[in-house]
């Protein structure tokens, strides 16, 4: 035995307790056992246990300074393994103990005894102890009994291990300590002891075997000493850790070991984490209200909401699936456009392009409507004509800013001399409720084009553009129809509603002479723009004002717009000439202008 335990003791960290026969088969409950000791306390205190419980035999090598123990079963013995750094050997026939025993690769092990601490977080261990509710009287007093011996075990180890270890630890082992981040008890024994068994606490005079040179020590816990009363659960009371007290608490079979002001600082630095970042929000929410853009963001969409509710007033109660929304969204960039063209226009002054007689005013004339007529292509050729000055962005001010003033509408407009007419476009002024009497409230003499085009198609290419932005709204025949099969149009759509085109006409007409409403072909725009809407067209006009080549036409196809030919550049430039010598881009007079419309 002597011979083998040395053999074992050269592999450093195995060691065998050698177990009785006899009770082997009580033994084959106690699967494992985790384990620390130190002080040279542990094995003596393993012996005494087991001794005076069950009576075992046993032989015990001890450790000194050693970290951690596992007691593992095997067929018919339990394997003591240690994680330390020396070794003692404890014999308990005798009840000596050999001389302290360096080991091989003491560093080694040393880095091993930590990594053991830290992989365990002291979870000191697994006895799993499983009494068999089958097995017999017999039987179960000897598992019982060994239950209660290693139970006991674990909660000498855990007062070696924090009670006095944690004050008494050498210092190669006090280094380590630190680096011991939680202490967690764990018990694990199926069964529960004193009511499923009947059995009692561990017995007082155990204990003081255990115990006997610890017990006068007050570092012990208070069960330990022969005056305390002795727990059920068998830890209580508060121990050592890291030097300060740990708090226990039990939790069904498992005892947690939480280190109370360690708790108590995490969850301060909680609290003040929390209140930094609710500050930061708050700040930052803050912050946002106050930058200028954003600021002026929220506002716009403010009044584009309330806008779009007016929208919707002169549809009725339409469902606005699509144009609205993106009206909303590209009013952004029309805004910057218009900026932009206003902007370019003061530069033109700044270059001594505009002669001192210009000034910005009022339009005269307006393309109104209809969305997704044509009315950006009217426009953008209507514009090369020299008498034309326009706004390229829609400003929305009929229906979306009037609240604004009419000055502030004025300063959109480009400056213009006294022969020229100013324009701008809004499609959506056609269907907007309140629109006909505001222009008619600005000047009644006002100007009005409408591109119409077949309203099933002005549907679509409505729905297409939506639907490029939003790819998820529903199918156009869901939308169009309310019986599909049935072929029952939906007309509280508002893709449907914008094209009922003599519906809103009606509106119109109460405010303004059918003469002064110019109705202009969509397809014919497309088809034939030179002379698709007369033959005095604007288009016309501006191909025989030298601009013919900015209209290269296929048959069948849309003229390419002038930006989409030349660029920006080029209609810019284009724009400078006509400034520069207005004769030689002037095929007619204001009169000529006026005629178009
Ligand atoms: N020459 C030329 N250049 C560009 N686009 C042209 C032109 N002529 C007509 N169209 C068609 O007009 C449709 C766009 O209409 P609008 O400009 O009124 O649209 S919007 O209301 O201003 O969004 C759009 O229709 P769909 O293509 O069916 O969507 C354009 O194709």
């Amino acid at each position: 035995m002597r011979l083998m335990a040395a053999r074992q003791e050269k592999s450093i960290r195995h060691f065998s307790i050698w177990v009785p026969a006899a009770l082997a088969k009580a033994q084959h409950h106690i699967t494992q056992i985790n384990g620390c000791g130190c002080e040279g306390r542990t094995a003596p205190s393993l012996w005494s246990l087991i001794k005076g419980t069950c009576d075992m035999f046993i032989r015990v090598y001890v450790s000194v300074h050693a970290l951690a123990a596992q007691v593992i079963r095997k067929e018919n013995s339990l394997t003591l393994v240690l994680n330390q750094t020396k070794l003692r050997r404890f014999d308990h026939q005798d009840g000596k103990m050999e001389p302290e025993k360096d080991l091989q690769a003491t560093d080694s092990l040393r880095e091993d005894v930590v990594a053991v601490g830290l992989r365990a977080e002291l979870d000191v261990g697994q006895p799993d102890v499983q009494l068999q509710r089958n097995a017999g009287q017999e039987d179960l007093k000897s598992a019982v009994s060994i239950n209660q011996a290693f139970k006991e075990l674990w909660l000498f180890y855990f007062n070696c291990m924090f009670g006095l270890s944690a004050r008494n630890l050498g210092d190669d082992l006090r280094k380590f300590w630190p680096k011991i981040k939680r202490a967690t008890y764990r018990f694990y024994f199926k069964g529960e002891f004193g009511e499923e068994t009947g059995l009692e606490p561990p017995p007082l005079n155990l204990i003081h075997t255990v115990c006997g040179s610890c017990a006068k020590d007050p570092g012990f816990a208070p069960w330990q000493r022969s005056d305390a009363p002795v727990p059920k659960c068998l830890v209580t009371g508060t121990q050592l850790f890291h030097g300060r007290p740990m708090e226990y608490s039990l939790i069904l079979q498992n005892l947690h070991v939480v280190p109370s002001s360690h708790v108590k600082n995490k969850l301060f630095l909680f609290c003040i984490m929390l209140s930094l970042w609710g500050y930061m929000i708050y700040c930052c929410v803050g912050y946002c209200s106050t930058v200028p853009n954003l600021a002026h963001g929220s506002v716009s969409r403010h009044h584009n909401a309330a806008d779009t509710d007016n929208t919707e007033s002169s549809l009725g109660a339409s469902r606005d699936l699509l144009n609205n929304e993106n009206d909303l969204d590209g009013k952004g960039e029309e805004w910057d456009e218009i900026r932009g063209e206003v902007k370019a226009l003061d530069d033109n002054a700044m270059s001594g392009f505009l002669n001192e007689s210009e000034s910005k005013k009022l339009p005269q004339a307006i393309i109104i409507g209809v969305k997704k007529g044509g009315t950006r292509a009217l426009l953008e050729f209507l514009r090369l004509h020299p008498d034309i000055r326009a706004v390229g962005a829609e400003p929305h001010f009929f229906d979306r800013n009037y609240d604004k003033g009419l000055e502030w509408y004025r300063e959109l407009m480009p400056t213009s001399s006294d022969g020229q007419l100013t324009m701008e476009k809004t499609p959506s002024y056609y269907v907007t409720k309140d629109v006909p009497a505001r222009i008619h409230t600005m000047s009644k003499y006002t100007k009005l084009i409408v591109v119409v085009r077949d309203p099933v198609t002005r549907a679509i290419s409505d729905y297409t553009q939506t639907r490029s932005k939003k790819p998820d709204i529903p199918s156009f025949e869901s939308l169009t129809f309310k019986n599909l099969s049935a072929g029952l149009i939906d007309t509280t759509w508002s893709a449907v509603q914008i094209g009922m085109y003599a519906k809103h006409l009606e509106r119109w007409l109460q405010y303004f002479p059918m003469e002064q409403l110019l109705f202009v072909s969509g397809e014919r725009l497309i088809s034939d723009p030179r002379r698709g809407n007369g033959p005095r067209s604007g288009l016309s006009r501006a191909e025989e004002g030298g601009h013919g080549e900015a209209f290269p036409l296929q048959s069948g196809k849309r003229l390419p717009l002038p930006q989409e030919t030349r660029g920006e550049q080029q209609t810019t430039l284009l724009r400078q000439n006509q400034r520069q010598d207005p004769s030689k881009y002037r095929p007619g007079g204001r009169a000529e202008v006026k005629g178009l419309l």
